[in-house]
């Protein structure tokens, strides 16, 4: 079961490297009862991860969704680009149990899905650990408030 409310829609976005994941992740997203809202890309043309990342991680950012999944060739160019988004908490995420501790101890708001180094079933279960995971708070609480620069 999702700790994420779903009154809210899930934002996904990535690049050419991740299209193929996003849109296996949207449809199994749909399947589970959530709203997606797509900032694309599109297709699998070559185009640059910041121009979707940024859109995705800005709805995130104004708590329009409720949480966010950005996918590129290694998850880093999106991940660094969603980390620019004040209360964006991005985690790149290639395990599993990454998956469940970046909400457990980081209570991350967008997962990084690296689609050229993760097997597509395996990206799955990682969207399903991080929606099912809630955050511990407690020590963590006080760590992720010291995070924000401003
Ligand atoms: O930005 C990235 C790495 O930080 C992503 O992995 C991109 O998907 C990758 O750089 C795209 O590479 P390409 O050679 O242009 O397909």
């Amino acid at each position: 079961m999702s700790t994420f409310s779903k009154s809210l829609p899930v934002a996904i976005g990535c690049d050419h490297a991740g299209y193929e994941y996003k849109e296996a992740i949207k449809a199994h997203l749909q399947k589970l009862g959530w709203q997606v809202k797509d900032f694309g890309t599109d297709g699998p043309g070559s185009v640059d991860y910041p121009d979707f990342a940024h859109p995705t991680s800005s709805f995130v950012e104004s708590g329009e969704a409720a949480f966010g999944v950005l996918i590129c060739g290694s998850a880093n160019g999106v991940a660094i680009t969603a980390n620019k988004h004040q209360g964006v908490r991005a985690g790149l995420c290639w395990d599993n149990e990454v998956a469940k501790l970046v909400r457990m101890h980081n209570n991350a708001n967008i997962i990084c899905l690296p689609a050229r180094f993760v097997a597509l079933p395996y990206a799955l279960q990682m969207v399903d650990t991080f929606m099912e995971t809630a955050f511990e708070g407690g020590r963590h609480a006080n760590r992720v408030g010291k995070i924000s620069c401003s």
